[in-house]
């Protein structure tokens, strides 16, 4: 998959230009910015260095919404994880993206964070997957653009070396988008489901769809279950 910077309203323009630099060592082109231009200041073209062009093609939004329109998968990133406290932050590491990432098509977004506040939780719950770097449980969270290095070096690498064969055609974006809409009329068709439960269970059925890298074959099958089932 074809990587995708985005920055959910940076507020230091130093750490923007430290981002292109790092996207140029590894080789992704595309930094998508929710926010405003005012940040592409002289500070983000000092700091990105030979990574200009990169800051000059950034393209910028209103909303998460509107930055992972046509993004494939959505990576929702944090230094904060709670395992079994909270289901919606069971993450997968950089390098368990990158394995599971070989070999498929597309556009994988990976979403980084405000400096002060990160990610909130609605803008979370957008992203297909969570992930985080494994760090001290003493300070877990990085500077925004060490993260991004992180994982863009995990990618990169796993590039480098051969793809793996992929033997099951991957399921396209329109048939998990498919599965995951027919689960929610499933669940929100259920009696059995308290309400307060219902939003929880759509958001775990797609990150579990997500971190299984499911095929074209066993989501069709999957969605043959949920349309054939009576509630
Ligand atoms: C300085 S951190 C934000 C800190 C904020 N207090 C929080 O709780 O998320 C800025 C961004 O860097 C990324 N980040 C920081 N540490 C990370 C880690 N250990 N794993 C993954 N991403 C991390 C996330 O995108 C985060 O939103």
């Amino acid at each position: 998959m074809e990587p995708v910077v985005i920055l959910v309203n940076p507020k230091y323009s130093g750490n923007v230009g430290a981002i292109a630099r790092c996207m140029k060592n590894f080789e992704v082109r595309e930094l998508r910015i929710v926010g405003d231009r005012g940040i592409l200041d002289k500070e983000a073209y000092i700091r990105s260095v030979h990574a200009k062009d990169i800051l000059d093609r950034a393209v910028f939004y209103n909303s998460l919404e509107e930055a992972i329109e046509d993004i494939d998968l959505v990576v929702g990133t944090s230094g904060i994880v709670s395992g079994d406290r909270n289901l919606k932050r069971v993450p997968i590491t950089p390098k368990e993206l990158a394995e599971k990432h070989l070999g498929l098509k597309g556009k994988m977004g990976l979403v980084f964070g405000r400096e002060d506040d990160g990610l909130t939780n609605r803008e979370l719950d957008l992203c297909d997957l969570f992930l985080s770097i494994p760090t001290s449980p003493e300070y877990p969270v990085m500077n925004l653009s060490h993260a991004v290095a992180v994982i863009l070096y995990e990618l990169y690498t796993l590039k480098l070396e051969k793809p793996f064969p992929v033997k099951m055609r991957e399921a396209s974006k329109l048939e998990k988008d498919t599965l995951i809409k027919l689960f929610e009329d499933f669940v929100d068709a259920n009696e059995n489901i308290p309400e307060y439960r219902k939003e929880l269970c759509k958001v775990i059925f797609k990150r579990i769809i997500s971190r299984a890298f499911i095929s074209g074959k066993e989501a069709n099958t999957l969605m043959c279950a949920f349309r054939s089932k009576k509630v």
